[in-house]
């Protein structure tokens, strides 16, 4: 049942502002009867334009489950997502790909680059799927190979690059189209201390100077204090919101301090 609360904020947000993403009382089950896991809870959650969020939680909160529903890379049970005023549970399953490919990006833990083709041709798969005119492509390749100072490798194979530079391209190929958000689940999971900070300095420049809007599911608080809010999730329902206030080093030791209480999830850092 809705509260109060839940209602004045649905109406606030429909008169005032208007949300690049909005999930409304998501639940997501998996498994039945015995082996029932209620992974969403009746979820909501709003991100507004140019928003960097963070997801955290201990391991099987469902914070990947989160990330799935909401970019339809999996169905809720029951719910909402809208988009840009695309609400995407009534997509039929060809709409919904090309609503991806056009409105999303994504970034995972594993860089997932194809490995005959070179960096700049992985980054223009995008470009080509939609058919793209060549020049314009390889211009805007350009483009944001360089804010990712990858132009150089521009000819290189994943192969033939490091973890952080091939991850560097898997974020350009991402956002290459202007995505309205881009999806990151673990983008720092395969990477060193170093190679962490060099792609969360990346992620968050092209929040900044783009006005990209990140929603980011992290383990790591240092990559999370690059976010402008974290929202820990427990059994599938909101547990604590932070919003960034001061420098990223304050905010790293309120998450830090926030894990502490949120049951022992500092461990597994
Ligand atoms: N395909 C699936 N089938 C059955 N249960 C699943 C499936 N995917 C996830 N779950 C369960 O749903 C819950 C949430 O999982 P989810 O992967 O979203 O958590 P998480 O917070 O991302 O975990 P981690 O940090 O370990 O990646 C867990 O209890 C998990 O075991």
């Amino acid at each position: 049942m809705k509260g109060v609360y839940d209602i004045l904020r649905l109406l606030y947000h429909k008169k005032n502002i208007m949300n690049v993403l909005e999930g409304n009382y998501i639940t997501k089950i998996y498994g039945k009867e015995d082996n029932k896991v209620v992974a969403l809870d009746d979820f909501s959650i709003e991100i507004e334009e140019g928003e960097f969020i963070g997801v955290m939680g201990s391991s099987g909160s469902g914070k990947t489950t989160l990330l799935n529903v909401l970019s339809g890379l999996d169905n809720a049970d029951s719910g909402s997502i809208i988009i840009n005023g695309n609400n995407i549970g009534e997509l039929n399953k060809d709409e919904l790909a090309l609503f991806k490919r056009r409105n999303l990006g994504f970034v995972f833990q594993e860089f997932k680059l194809l490995d005959s083709l070179s960096l700049q041709e992985n980054i223009m798969l995008p470009m080509i799927l939609d058919k793209r005119e060549p020049q314009s492509m390889k211009l805007r390749a350009k483009e944001i190979m360089s804010l990712f100072d990858i132009y150089k490798l521009k000819d290189k194979y994943p192969w033939n690059v490091s973890g952080g530079q091939q991850q560097r391209a898997a974020i350009a190929r991402a956002v290459i189209n202007e995505p309205a958000i881009l999806f990151a689940d673990e983008p720092t999971g395969n990477l060193d201390s170093k190679s962490t900070r060099v792609i969360m300095n990346y992620i968050s420049k092209m929040n900044k100077e783009l006005g990209s809007t990140i929603l980011m599911v992290t383990h790591d608080p240092f990559a999370a204090s690059y976010c402008d809010r974290v929202i820990f999730i427990e059994d599938g329902k909101l547990s604590i919101e932070m919003m960034k206030k001061g420098d990223k080093k304050n905010f790293l030791g309120d998450i830090i301090h926030a894990l502490s209480l949120s049951g022992g999830a500092v461990d597994e850092i």
